[in-house]
């Protein structure tokens, strides 16, 4: 009996290792490797903390029975591990802090229980005065990042990231509702504008693409987008024209409130909404792919085209969160060699990414406002492990994460599943890409080669 307990304890204790040498999927991690870093953590606990330097000396109250009845003196205390739970990538577990502790104090240990539980991460946050949460990976999550299927999805608020604590992150373009997306070529900003199209296509929603790499990237995206330009004198006319439809949207905002303003009791709105859903525009979701192509100019008789693209894109970056229309601005840098204006418009867009970059100076134009840290992990992203970034936004709180790889394939697939949902926005008719609509595709069946 006791040589079949020793070798299930050997078969354990081999899968453990599998599990940590050869980082294997969330399911091996569940079934085996989960458990066996419940029972590691638990019998440990109380060394490691020690070691770690989270335990704090008795108390004088319990010195003193401990005087009293004459016993010896009692050890040091860790932090009380209050619950342990195992997800689908490690554990999570709720420290009550002891007197006298904080959580900086756990934040900076971190990689000290790193080492001690044998995991890959270990990361921690305060949830509320005296109570912090430890989160460990098992494994590499950011290595191939599939998106768990029971993340949540509403309207413009869509999984896009896998953090590196096992969490998933979310572009809530209601919360935040402009951002920036920063990177070095082949740093994988295009797949990650690719993974929020595809989020975004099956929600009623419109669309608006700027690419103006002559479209190679949006262009094939075409049958789910409203409207889209593909050089920068059409990206200066579509600009504009979603900055008159703001100004339209503006209006008939002011109209609703007129009419509440008479009702007493009633809701009265500053924004989209607030209005009745019959009359509610559809929110707009604008995505400008390598900004500095839409920026740039060669000659003086391209700055008056590239002023009124400026002037637009600042106005819809300052109003247009109330009339629904979002910006998602990707690029290379954002600097002052764009133009007069550039900083303004960086002021306006407060959701930050950045993935890999070649210099601190660009990885500063994107996170410097939230952090030195946050520039200092940016800057440390290695050039295989496209797609990772750092997610911040000017609140100051930031992220290391990776989203899923999605093929132009699989989004052209989704886009032209989603086609008949594209809605038609009159003010921006000229601009809307002249396709014919396609066939649902069924995204489980081998397509033909061409979009
Ligand atoms: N999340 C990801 N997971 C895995 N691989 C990725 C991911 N994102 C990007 N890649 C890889 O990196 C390559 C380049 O990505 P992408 O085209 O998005 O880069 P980019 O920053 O847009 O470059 P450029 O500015 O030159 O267009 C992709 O073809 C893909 O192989």
């Amino acid at each position: 009996m006791s040589a079949l307990l020793v070798l299930v304890a050997l078969g354990l204790g081999l899968a453990g290792v599998l599990v940590l040498r050869h980082q294997r999927p969330a399911w091996y991690w569940l079934a085996i490797g989960g458990w066996l870093a419940v029972l590691r953590v638990s019998f440990g606990y109380s060394s490691v903390m020690e070691a770690c330097g989270l335990t704090v000396p008795p108390s004088r109250m319990r010195l003193m029975l401990a005087r009293a009845a004459n016993r010896e003196v009692p050890p040091n205390r860790p932090p009380r591990l209050v619950r342990m739970r195992i997800t689908r990538t490690g554990l999570v577990m709720r420290l009550r802090l002891c007197p006298g502790q904080d959580a900086f104090d756990v934040a900076t240990s971190t990689d000290r229980l790193r080492h001690s539980f044998l995991m890959h991460a270990v990361t921690s946050r305060e949830v509320k005065a005296g109570v912090v949460e430890v989160r460990m990976t098992g494994y590499d999550v950011l290595r191939r990042v599939q998106i768990p299927a029971r993340a949540e999805r509403s309207l413009l608020r869509v999984p896009v990231a896998l953090v590196d604590d096992g969490s998933v992150h979310y572009r809530d373009f209601r919360e935040v509702p402009h951002r920036l997306d920063l990177g070095a070529t082949v740093s994988g900003k295009s797949v990650s504008l690719r993974n929020l199209v595809t989020e975004l296509a099956p929600q009623p929603v419109a669309l608006v693409g700027i690419d103006c790499k002559q479209g190679v990237e949006l262009g094939p995206l075409a049958r789910r987008l409203s409207a889209f330009a593909d050089n920068p004198d059409s990206a200066a006319d579509l600009l504009e024209a979603l900055v008159e439809r703001m100004a339209q949207i503006y209006l008939v905002i002011r109209r609703e409130q007129r009419i509440s303003v008479d009702i007493p009791d009633a809701e009265i709105t500053a924004d989209i909404w607030g209005l009745p859903e019959a009359i509610r525009p559809t929110p707009v979701v604008l995505i400008v792919d390598e900004v500095a192509e839409l920026l740039l100019i060669s000659s003086n008789s391209e700055k008056k085209r590239r002023e009124r693209t400026m002037t637009a894109l600042v106005r819809l970056a300052q109003l247009g969160r109330a009339a629904g229309i979002y910006l998602e601005i990707c690029g290379q840098r954002f600097g002052a060699e764009l133009g007069e204006g550039t900083t303004m418009l960086r002021a306006q867009l407060t959701g930050r990414i950045c993935h890999r970059v070649n210099d601190e100076g660009s990885a500063k134009m994107a996170l410097a406002d939230i952090s030195p840290e946050a520039v200092l992990a940016a800057t440390t992203i290695a050039p295989n492990q496209q797609g990772v970034a750092v997610l911040g936004d000017s609140s100051g709180g930031w992220v290391r994460g990776r989203g899923p790889y999605v093929s132009l394939r699989r989004a052209v697939n989704v886009c032209n599943r989603y086609a008949h949902l594209t809605p038609d926005l009159p003010e921006l008719a000229p601009f809307r890409p002249a396709l014919p609509v396609a066939e649902p595709v069924d995204l489980a069946k081998p397509v033909p080669a061409s979009a």
